[in-house]
Protein backbone atom coordinates (compact mmCIF):
# COMPACT_ATOMS: atom_id res chain seq x y z
CA UNK A 1 0.00 0.00 0.00
CA UNK A 2 1.24 3.44 -1.00
CA UNK A 3 0.47 6.86 0.79
CA UNK A 4 0.62 10.12 -0.52
CA UNK A 5 1.12 12.52 2.53
CA UNK A 6 0.57 15.34 -0.13
CA UNK A 7 0.65 18.18 2.83
CA UNK A 8 3.06 16.61 5.08
CA UNK A 9 2.57 14.38 8.21
CA UNK A 10 4.29 14.48 11.47
CA UNK A 11 7.05 11.94 12.04
CA UNK A 12 5.09 9.93 14.40
CA UNK A 13 2.36 9.01 12.66
CA UNK A 14 4.73 8.70 9.32
CA UNK A 15 6.35 5.97 11.72
CA UNK A 16 3.14 4.62 12.68
CA UNK A 17 2.29 3.90 9.03
CA UNK A 18 5.69 2.21 8.02
CA UNK A 19 5.72 0.20 11.16
CA UNK A 20 2.28 -1.22 9.84
CA UNK A 21 3.70 -1.67 6.83
CA UNK A 22 2.80 1.06 4.42
CA UNK A 23 4.92 2.95 2.34
CA UNK A 24 4.98 7.20 3.34
CA UNK A 25 5.64 9.20 0.57
CA UNK A 26 6.41 13.30 1.80
CA UNK A 27 6.90 14.71 -1.10
CA UNK A 28 4.70 17.69 -2.10
CA UNK A 29 2.97 17.05 -5.61
CA UNK A 30 2.11 19.83 -7.15
CA UNK A 31 -1.39 20.01 -7.92
CA UNK A 32 -1.36 20.37 -11.71
CA UNK A 33 0.88 16.79 -11.63
CA UNK A 34 -1.81 15.15 -9.00
CA UNK A 35 -3.82 13.78 -12.13
CA UNK A 36 -0.94 12.03 -13.63
CA UNK A 37 0.67 11.10 -10.43
CA UNK A 38 -1.97 10.14 -7.62
CA UNK A 39 -3.39 6.90 -9.47
CA UNK A 40 0.23 5.22 -7.90
CA UNK A 41 -0.81 5.08 -4.85
CA UNK A 42 -3.66 3.91 -2.84
CA UNK A 43 -4.33 6.66 -0.12
CA UNK A 44 -3.98 10.71 -0.12
CA UNK A 45 -3.15 12.77 3.40
CA UNK A 46 -3.83 16.43 2.80
CA UNK A 47 -4.24 19.59 5.04
CA UNK A 48 -6.36 22.36 3.42
CA UNK A 49 -3.56 23.10 0.71
CA UNK A 50 -3.94 20.58 -1.75
CA UNK A 51 -7.49 20.26 -4.02
CA UNK A 52 -9.79 16.78 -4.01
CA UNK A 53 -11.91 17.88 -6.84
CA UNK A 54 -14.23 15.24 -8.74
CA UNK A 55 -11.61 15.61 -11.84
CA UNK A 56 -9.31 14.17 -9.30
CA UNK A 57 -10.85 11.35 -7.97
CA UNK A 58 -11.98 10.65 -11.41
CA UNK A 59 -8.83 10.35 -12.82
CA UNK A 60 -7.93 7.94 -9.14
CA UNK A 61 -10.34 4.45 -9.49
CA UNK A 62 -7.97 2.58 -7.13
CA UNK A 63 -8.18 5.53 -4.48
CA UNK A 64 -8.91 3.98 -0.87
CA UNK A 65 -8.98 6.52 1.43
CA UNK A 66 -8.83 10.48 1.37
CA UNK A 67 -7.43 11.45 5.08
CA UNK A 68 -7.31 15.33 5.78
CA UNK A 69 -4.97 16.14 8.80
CA UNK A 70 -7.32 18.87 10.51
CA UNK A 71 -11.16 20.06 10.59
CA UNK A 72 -12.48 21.60 7.48
CA UNK A 73 -12.89 19.71 4.76
CA UNK A 74 -13.74 22.09 1.67
CA UNK A 75 -10.71 21.38 -0.03
CA UNK A 76 -11.98 17.85 -0.78
CA UNK A 77 -15.54 16.89 -2.76
CA UNK A 78 -16.57 14.72 0.07
CA UNK A 79 -19.56 12.95 -0.96
CA UNK A 80 -18.30 12.42 -4.91
CA UNK A 81 -15.85 10.64 -3.02
CA UNK A 82 -17.95 8.55 -1.05
CA UNK A 83 -20.38 7.99 -3.56
CA UNK A 84 -17.37 6.65 -5.56
CA UNK A 85 -17.03 4.17 -2.43
CA UNK A 86 -13.59 5.97 -1.44
CA UNK A 87 -13.51 6.68 2.29
CA UNK A 88 -13.39 10.20 3.59
CA UNK A 89 -11.42 10.86 7.05
CA UNK A 90 -10.76 14.39 9.26
CA UNK A 91 -9.03 14.60 12.73
CA UNK A 92 -11.91 16.94 14.41
CA UNK A 93 -10.73 16.91 17.72
CA UNK A 94 -6.43 17.27 16.93
CA UNK A 95 -6.17 21.25 16.79
CA UNK A 96 -9.16 22.52 19.56
CA UNK A 97 -6.68 23.73 21.75
CA UNK A 98 -4.28 25.57 19.35
CA UNK A 99 -7.23 26.96 17.47
CA UNK A 100 -8.53 28.14 20.59
CA UNK A 101 -4.90 29.66 21.90
CA UNK A 102 -4.28 31.56 18.90
CA UNK A 103 -7.99 33.69 19.09
CA UNK A 104 -6.57 34.37 22.30
CA UNK A 105 -3.53 35.48 21.00
CA UNK A 106 -5.30 37.85 18.56
CA UNK A 107 -7.48 39.33 21.11
CA UNK A 108 -4.19 39.73 23.44
CA UNK A 109 -2.86 41.29 20.39
CA UNK A 110 -5.75 43.54 19.93
CA UNK A 111 -6.40 44.99 23.29
CA UNK A 112 -2.93 46.27 23.58
CA UNK A 113 -2.46 47.10 20.17
CA UNK A 114 0.49 44.89 19.70
CA UNK A 115 -0.03 44.36 16.15
CA UNK A 116 0.22 48.05 15.52
CA UNK A 117 2.97 48.79 17.57
CA UNK A 118 5.20 46.30 16.32
CA UNK A 119 4.62 47.22 12.84
CA UNK A 120 5.88 50.86 14.54
CA UNK A 121 8.34 50.42 16.85
CA UNK A 122 11.24 50.13 14.66
CA UNK A 123 11.21 52.72 11.84
CA UNK A 124 14.33 53.32 10.77
CA UNK A 125 16.43 52.85 14.24
CA UNK A 126 14.28 56.17 15.44
CA UNK A 127 11.44 54.75 17.48
CA UNK A 128 9.47 57.87 18.69
CA UNK A 129 9.40 55.73 22.24
CA UNK A 130 7.47 58.48 23.85
CA UNK A 131 4.61 58.88 21.15
CA UNK A 132 4.17 55.17 20.85
CA UNK A 133 3.62 54.78 24.58
CA UNK A 134 1.09 57.60 24.57
CA UNK A 135 -0.87 56.05 21.77
CA UNK A 136 -1.10 53.13 23.13
CA UNK A 137 -1.75 53.83 26.75
CA UNK A 138 -5.67 52.96 26.65
CA UNK A 139 -5.54 49.10 26.71
CA UNK A 140 -8.12 46.81 27.99
CA UNK A 141 -8.29 43.65 30.29
CA UNK A 142 -10.20 40.71 28.78
CA UNK A 143 -11.11 39.94 32.71
CA UNK A 144 -14.34 40.57 33.40
CA UNK A 145 -15.35 41.32 30.07
CA UNK A 146 -18.10 39.23 27.40
CA UNK A 147 -16.59 36.95 24.67
CA UNK A 148 -19.05 36.43 22.31
CA UNK A 149 -18.29 32.41 20.74
CA UNK A 150 -20.34 31.87 17.32
CA UNK A 151 -20.68 28.26 16.93
CA UNK A 152 -20.29 25.78 19.79
CA UNK A 153 -18.12 23.04 18.04
CA UNK A 154 -15.14 21.59 19.39
CA UNK A 155 -13.56 24.86 18.59
CA UNK A 156 -15.82 27.04 19.96
CA UNK A 157 -16.03 24.56 23.24
CA UNK A 158 -12.51 25.38 24.14
CA UNK A 159 -12.26 28.73 23.26
CA UNK A 160 -15.12 29.49 25.87
CA UNK A 161 -13.46 27.42 28.36
CA UNK A 162 -10.35 29.57 27.66
CA UNK A 163 -12.11 32.57 28.18
CA UNK A 164 -13.98 31.93 31.03
CA UNK A 165 -10.34 30.41 32.36
CA UNK A 166 -9.13 34.66 32.08
CA UNK A 167 -12.80 35.53 34.05
CA UNK A 168 -14.60 36.43 31.00
CA UNK A 169 -18.72 36.12 30.83
CA UNK A 170 -19.09 34.23 27.66
CA UNK A 171 -21.88 34.00 25.79
CA UNK A 172 -22.56 30.78 23.01
CA UNK A 173 -24.85 31.03 19.80
CA UNK A 174 -24.98 28.25 17.76
CA UNK A 175 -28.15 27.03 15.69
CA UNK A 176 -28.10 23.60 18.04
CA UNK A 177 -29.58 23.88 21.71
CA UNK A 178 -25.88 23.04 23.14
CA UNK A 179 -24.84 21.90 26.97
CA UNK A 180 -23.88 24.91 28.43
CA UNK A 181 -21.98 23.11 31.36
CA UNK A 182 -18.07 23.30 31.24
CA UNK A 183 -15.54 21.71 33.70
CA UNK A 184 -12.47 23.37 33.92
CA UNK A 185 -9.79 20.89 35.25
CA UNK A 186 -6.45 23.10 36.74
CA UNK A 187 -3.03 20.85 37.96
CA UNK A 188 -3.76 20.00 41.32
CA UNK A 189 -6.65 17.81 39.31
CA UNK A 190 -9.13 19.78 41.35
CA UNK A 191 -12.38 20.32 38.86
CA UNK A 192 -14.69 23.26 38.56
CA UNK A 193 -18.10 23.89 37.10
CA UNK A 194 -18.94 26.99 35.07
CA UNK A 195 -21.37 27.64 32.63
CA UNK A 196 -21.81 29.92 29.06
CA UNK A 197 -24.93 31.13 28.44
CA UNK A 198 -26.56 30.33 24.89
CA UNK A 199 -28.06 33.31 23.41
CA UNK A 200 -29.49 34.30 20.13
CA UNK A 201 -27.09 35.26 17.34
CA UNK A 202 -28.61 38.91 17.63
CA UNK A 203 -28.13 39.40 21.73
CA UNK A 204 -24.60 37.93 21.29
CA UNK A 205 -23.86 40.56 18.83
CA UNK A 206 -25.58 43.24 20.89
CA UNK A 207 -23.50 42.02 24.20
CA UNK A 208 -20.49 41.13 23.06
CA UNK A 209 -17.17 43.40 24.06
CA UNK A 210 -15.24 40.22 21.72
CA UNK A 211 -16.20 38.06 18.92
CA UNK A 212 -14.94 34.96 17.86
CA UNK A 213 -16.02 33.18 15.43
CA UNK A 214 -16.45 29.14 15.27
CA UNK A 215 -18.52 28.09 11.89
CA UNK A 216 -17.86 26.54 8.67
CA UNK A 217 -18.48 28.52 5.79
CA UNK A 218 -21.61 27.87 4.58
CA UNK A 219 -21.39 29.93 0.67
CA UNK A 220 -21.86 33.23 1.82
CA UNK A 221 -20.72 35.55 4.83
CA UNK A 222 -22.41 35.19 8.46
CA UNK A 223 -21.18 39.18 9.41
CA UNK A 224 -21.59 41.40 7.06
CA UNK A 225 -22.78 45.35 7.15
CA UNK A 226 -25.94 44.67 9.03
CA UNK A 227 -24.60 42.22 11.96
CA UNK A 228 -21.78 44.54 12.45
CA UNK A 229 -23.98 47.41 12.95
CA UNK A 230 -26.00 45.62 15.92
CA UNK A 231 -22.50 45.26 17.55
CA UNK A 232 -21.09 47.30 20.58
CA UNK A 233 -19.09 50.16 19.65
CA UNK A 234 -15.67 49.19 19.95
CA UNK A 235 -16.11 45.28 19.26
CA UNK A 236 -12.83 43.61 18.71
CA UNK A 237 -13.24 40.22 16.53
CA UNK A 238 -11.56 37.32 15.78
CA UNK A 239 -11.87 34.68 12.34
CA UNK A 240 -9.69 31.98 12.83
CA UNK A 241 -12.11 29.34 11.15
CA UNK A 242 -12.71 30.27 7.37
CA UNK A 243 -12.33 33.00 5.14
CA UNK A 244 -15.80 34.36 3.70
CA UNK A 245 -17.43 34.09 7.24
CA UNK A 246 -16.65 37.98 7.67
CA UNK A 247 -17.78 39.91 4.41
CA UNK A 248 -14.30 41.80 4.11
CA UNK A 249 -15.58 45.09 2.91
CA UNK A 250 -17.60 45.20 5.96
CA UNK A 251 -14.71 44.39 7.87
CA UNK A 252 -12.66 47.00 6.84
CA UNK A 253 -15.81 49.69 6.52
CA UNK A 254 -16.75 48.96 10.15
CA UNK A 255 -12.74 49.31 11.02
CA UNK A 256 -12.45 52.61 9.49
CA UNK A 257 -15.47 54.16 10.99
CA UNK A 258 -14.66 52.94 14.70
CA UNK A 259 -17.09 50.48 15.32
CA UNK A 260 -15.10 48.02 15.42
CA UNK A 261 -12.17 48.65 17.20
CA UNK A 262 -9.82 45.99 16.31
CA UNK A 263 -9.81 42.38 14.20
CA UNK A 264 -8.18 39.56 14.53
CA UNK A 265 -7.70 37.33 11.07
CA UNK A 266 -6.25 33.70 10.67
CA UNK A 267 -8.07 33.13 7.55
CA UNK A 268 -9.20 34.89 4.44
CA UNK A 269 -11.94 35.02 1.60
CA UNK A 270 -8.99 34.92 -0.70
CA UNK A 271 -5.90 32.27 0.17
CA UNK A 272 -3.01 32.66 -0.42
CA UNK A 273 -3.46 35.93 -1.43
CA UNK A 274 -5.59 38.25 0.63
CA UNK A 275 -6.91 41.52 -0.20
CA UNK A 276 -4.41 44.03 0.45
CA UNK A 277 -6.30 46.30 2.26
CA UNK A 278 -7.07 43.77 4.81
CA UNK A 279 -3.12 42.97 4.89
CA UNK A 280 -2.10 46.75 5.32
CA UNK A 281 -5.10 48.18 8.00
CA UNK A 282 -3.38 49.56 10.52
CA UNK A 283 -6.11 47.19 13.31
CA UNK A 284 -6.18 44.25 11.64
CA UNK A 285 -3.66 41.45 13.69
CA UNK A 286 -2.95 39.47 11.01
CA UNK A 287 -1.72 35.34 10.59
CA UNK A 288 -1.94 32.94 7.32
CA UNK A 289 -3.98 30.38 8.74
CA UNK A 290 -1.71 28.78 11.15
CA UNK A 291 -4.56 27.80 13.97
CA UNK A 292 -3.71 24.11 13.57
CA UNK A 293 -0.06 24.98 12.89
CA UNK A 294 1.35 24.11 16.54
CA UNK A 295 3.91 20.74 17.24
CA UNK A 296 1.34 19.12 19.86
CA UNK A 297 -1.82 19.46 17.41
CA UNK A 298 0.26 18.26 14.38
CA UNK A 299 1.59 15.17 16.42
CA UNK A 300 -2.53 14.74 17.48
CA UNK A 301 -3.35 15.24 13.92
CA UNK A 302 -0.44 12.69 12.47
CA UNK A 303 -1.23 10.10 15.28
CA UNK A 304 -4.96 9.75 14.75
CA UNK A 305 -5.00 9.88 10.95
CA UNK A 306 -2.49 7.17 11.26
CA UNK A 307 -4.80 5.17 13.54
CA UNK A 308 -7.38 5.58 11.11
CA UNK A 309 -5.76 4.59 7.79
CA UNK A 310 -4.17 1.46 9.54
CA UNK A 311 -7.73 0.43 10.97
CA UNK A 312 -9.61 1.22 7.84
CA UNK A 313 -6.83 -0.56 5.92
CA UNK A 314 -5.73 -3.35 8.54
CA UNK A 315 -6.26 -6.88 6.68
CA UNK A 316 -7.45 -4.96 3.12
O1 LIG B 1 -9.53 23.08 9.05
C1 LIG B 1 -8.50 23.04 9.71
O2 LIG B 1 -8.13 22.02 10.31
C2 LIG B 1 -7.67 24.28 9.85
O3 LIG B 1 -8.16 25.31 9.07
C3 LIG B 1 -6.20 24.05 9.58
O4 LIG B 1 -5.91 23.89 8.23
P1 LIG B 1 -4.42 23.44 7.84
O5 LIG B 1 -4.25 22.01 8.26
O6 LIG B 1 -4.34 23.59 6.35
O7 LIG B 1 -3.46 24.32 8.55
Amino acid sequence: MRILANDGIDDQGKLMLENAGFQVDTTHIPQDELMEKLPQYDVITVRSATKVRKELIDACPNLKIIARGGVGMDNIDVQYARDKGITVINTPAASSISVAELVFAHLFNGVRFLYDSQRKMPVEGQTNFAGLKKAYAKGVELRGKTLGVIGYGRIGHETAKMGLSLGMNVLVADTFPVNTEISLTFFDGQSVKFNVKQVPLEELLQNADFISLHVPFLGKPLIGAEEFSKMKNGVGIVNASRGGIIDETALINSLDSGKVAFAGLDVFENEPQPNNLLLTNAKISLSPHIGAATNEAQQRVGEELASLIIAKLAGS
